[in-house]
């Protein structure tokens, strides 16, 4: 069989050449002398059945015959020929040498030459533009694509949607493109004309003939660049403005995620794939997707206009161009191996060195230096080795890239000069055709090479689409918005987790019961980690509870709405964070229709007034990134006045003046108490002091509610708060001590 495999494609053609003679000899017998045709084409349909019983036969020894390529491949061995004397006849064109000479040497390898074009063509690009432009025409019509196509069906989807976004400029689309073609059609005056100007100098024709051609292919050609300019800034433009679009929908999108969303992705995965991956999108789609519209158009110009002059010299360049791609190619892949291996031997080689100086003292204790600069220079010399290979393959690939397009265009000249000497087409015509041929090579690798990063880009917007697609995670938004509000919180049976598991290990609330009664404090104490900030961020809305419900005046905190909910409860926490913009921008932050007397009573309140004022720009002072302009207790003191802007009913502290000293934060709670004496507040602090001034005080531990009740009630119980008083109560007195000792 291993030998099999080695002889096979020889033992093939040899099948098929004593097929091809056999029938020519029988093309002599009596019966078939006098029908050509059926000779023709009975010799085409016996050897496609003896070539593909042959592949099907031995599929292993012909890799590749037996696919869909290889069975066609061998249609166009078989029946080029005969469709193509079919043709000549049908044109009333002579066919007599055609349909006697079929079986001739130069026929036979002819055919060859043409059925390896035909793959080449086939398999390396025609395919691959068939498939994604059909899979974009297939999407129209199908809805439900198979489980197998997932991945290219997502490209097609990706393609849909930005259409959409293309959608409302679609009549600018239609302009550029019409530019687009005329302006490519401007660009085939210089080759035509030089052509027209090269007849003329040959056959002496009248001066205003050349005076004419001169001026008509200098306007076209400005015309063509004027086009040109005009339709790169229409299309930019657009895009750019599709661009802007794009991302402001995908931060829109973004925006409305779950917080859990946030938790998932950091931040700047999602700030990338706003920016970067739409920036890298709409640079493709603009460069790119113009390049390859606008060759795509000269391509189609070139084409007609090489046809146009002359179609078999156009058949002769369409022949040559592939093998024109691949033999370069094929060096190419060669020099690419040998560069790789010369990178990995100089790895090595550096690997020597950096063990040899990280080791020095190794070495030198056993007095092996040689030893080291031996086994360098070894390295070094297989290198060298590489190195002389690489420079022989890079020359090779150098040399057969210039000697096949050189070849192309020799023979391109020598049939363009026996069509010229025979009088089919004029000298001027050669010259057309010789400079339209440049530019066909040209377009056609341009377009080869910018049409798969345009749809890799079409593919990579996927990534943006998916934030687009993604519906939030959260219960749509209610419809309540009463104009009164008593304030009164009740949580029943809350269960939570932030991965939404349900194990025991994960759950940080856990069926939680506590009351805010309105118009009181209620502080909620308990450990680190107790889970007094999630019911905070319970109560927020940020997150959900996976059972039990919150309820705010009896009902249900879903059945609010957003605007409402976040106007009437204000939550100040400890990582309260400040925006790179003025103070006055951060204390209006959501309430730009604040006045400035409503902002000085709300920083009032903060006990924030006295010290904005002595900042350098006042109100306008920038609190810089994160508020990092500012001081840590003033940040809070301005977050506090944000809170209190919007004169909200029901006030959560978290921990919110923790960053400040005793003194000065006994100052801001009390202010801040006496100051909001309708308010509902939920008060959490570290600082039992502060606690338990507050109404009702309740005591979690571990997700759990351990107890509640008064400062003294809950002292007398001599439980778990009992014991975080008399903890707080050391650690203070520890810190005066120390402070005392320090002086
Ligand atoms: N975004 C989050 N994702 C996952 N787990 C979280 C998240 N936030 C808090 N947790 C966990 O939930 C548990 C309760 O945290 P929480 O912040 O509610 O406690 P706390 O009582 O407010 O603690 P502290 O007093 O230290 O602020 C902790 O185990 C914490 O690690």
């Amino acid at each position: 069989m291993e030998k099999m495999s080695y002889f096979s494609p020889l033992l093939f053609m040899c099948l098929d050449v004593c097929v091809v003679h056999a029938i020519s000899l029988a093309q002599l017998s009596p019966i078939l002398i006098s029908r050509p045709f059926l000779a023709l084409w009975g010799s085409g349909a016996v050897r496609a059945c003896l070539l593909i019983s042959f592949t099907l036969k031995y599929p292993e020894s012909l890799p590749g015959m037996s696919s869909f390529e290889g069975l066609q491949s061998l249609g166009v061995l078989c029946f080029h020929f005969p469709v193509y004397t079919t043709l000549l006849w049908m044109l009333g064109l002579s066919a007599m040498e055609e349909l006697w000479g079929w079986h001739s040497w130069e026929r036979v390898l002819q055919g060859y030459a043409v059925t390896v074009v035909a793959w080449l063509y086939w398999s390396r690009y025609v395919s691959s533009l068939l498939v994604s432009s059909g899979e974009y025409i297939l999407s129209l019509y199908t809805k439900t694509p198979s489980k197998n196509e997932k991945p290219k069906q997502d490209t097609v989807a990706s393609l849909k949607k930005l259409m959409g976004f293309m959608l409302p400029y679609r009549w600018r689309f239609v302009v550029v493109l019409f530019l687009v073609v005329l302006s490519s059609y401007g660009e085939m005056a210089i080759p035509q004309y030089s052509g027209r100007v090269t007849d003329w100098i040959i056959n002496e024709e009248a001066p205003d003939a050349f005076t004419e051609a001169i001026t008509i292919m200098t306007l076209m050609t400005i015309a063509s660049a004027v086009l040109e300019f005009v339709g790169d800034l229409m299309y930019n433009f657009t895009m750019s403005h599709i661009h802007n679009s794009v991302q402001g929908v995908v931060f829109q999108a973004v925006l409305k995620q779950e917080i859990a969303f946030f938790d998932a992705n950091p931040t700047g995965v999602l700030v990338s794939r706003i920016t970067t991956d739409t920036n890298d999108m709409s640079e493709a789609l603009s460069e790119k997707l113009s390049l390859v519209m606008w060759y795509t158009a000269r391509f189609g110009f070139l084409l007609c206009f090489m046809v146009r002059q002359s179609w078999k010299m156009t058949l002769l360049t369409c022949m040559g161009l592939p093998i024109v791609w691949v033999i370069p190619k094929l060096t190419g892949h060669f020099h690419q191996t040998i560069a790789v291996k010369v990178q990995e031997s100089l790895a090595k080689a550096n690997q020597v060195a950096t063990e040899t100086f990280s080791c020095i003292k190794t070495v030198r204790s056993f007095a092996n230096e040689d030893g080291e600069t031996e086994r360098y220079r070894r390295h070094l010399e297989e290198t060298y080795a590489l190195n002389k290979k690489e420079a022989l393959a890079y020359a090779a690939s150098t040399w057969a890239n210039s000697m096949t397009t050189l070849t192309l265009k020799v023979c391109i000249l020598y049939y363009g000069g026996n069509l010229v000497t025979r009088g089919t087409v004029s000298s001027g015509d050669l010259v057309s055709f010789v400079l339209f041929e440049l530019q066909f090579a040209s377009a056609v690798e341009a377009v080869m090479h910018y049409y798969p990063a345009v749809k890799k880009a079409i593919g990579g917007s996927e990534k943006i689409f998916e934030y687009l697609d993604r519906k939030p995670l959260v219960p749509q938004e209610g419809t309540l918005a009463p104009a009164n509000i008593e304030g009164h919180i009740q949580f029943k049976n809350v269960r939570f987790s932030y991965s939404g598991k349900t194990d025991e290990k994960d759950i940080v609330l856990k069926d939680v019961c506590l009351e805010v009664k309105p118009g009181q404090v209620t502080a909620l104490v308990g450990l680190n980690r107790s889970g007094k900030s999630t019911c905070v961020k319970l109560l927020d809305r940020l997150y959900q509870p996976q059972a039990g419900e919150i309820l705010l005046d009896g009902n249900s905190l879903q059945s609010y709405t957003d605007q409402w909910l976040h106007d009437k409860i204000a939550v100040v926490s400890q990582d309260c964070v400040l925006f790179a913009r003025s103070v006055r921008e951060n204390i209006k932050y959501g309430c730009r229709d604040a006045s400035d007397e409503e902002m000085f009573n709300a920083a009032k309140l903060a006990s924030a007034h006295k010290f904005i004022l002595g900042l350098p720009n006042q109100y306008d002072t920038d609190a810089g990134e994160k508020g990092g302009q500012v001081a840590g207790g003033q940040k809070q003191r301005i977050a506090i006045a944000r809170a209190l802007i919007r004169r909200p009913r029901i006030l959560i502290l978290d921990n919110a003046t923790s960053d400040l000293d005793t003194e000065n934060e006994y100052q801001v709670h009390q202010a801040l108490l006496n100051q909001t004496n309708n308010c509902t507040v939920l008060l959490i602090s570290n600082k039992m002091s502060v606690v338990e001034k507050a109404d009702h005080i309740v005591v979690l531990s571990e997700g759990v509610v351990k107890e509640e009740g008064s400062h003294g009630e809950l002292l007398q119980r001599d439980g778990l708060y009992a014991e975080l008083v008399k903890k707080h109560n050391m650690s203070f007195q520890r810190k005066e001590e120390q402070g005392e000792d320090a002086q």
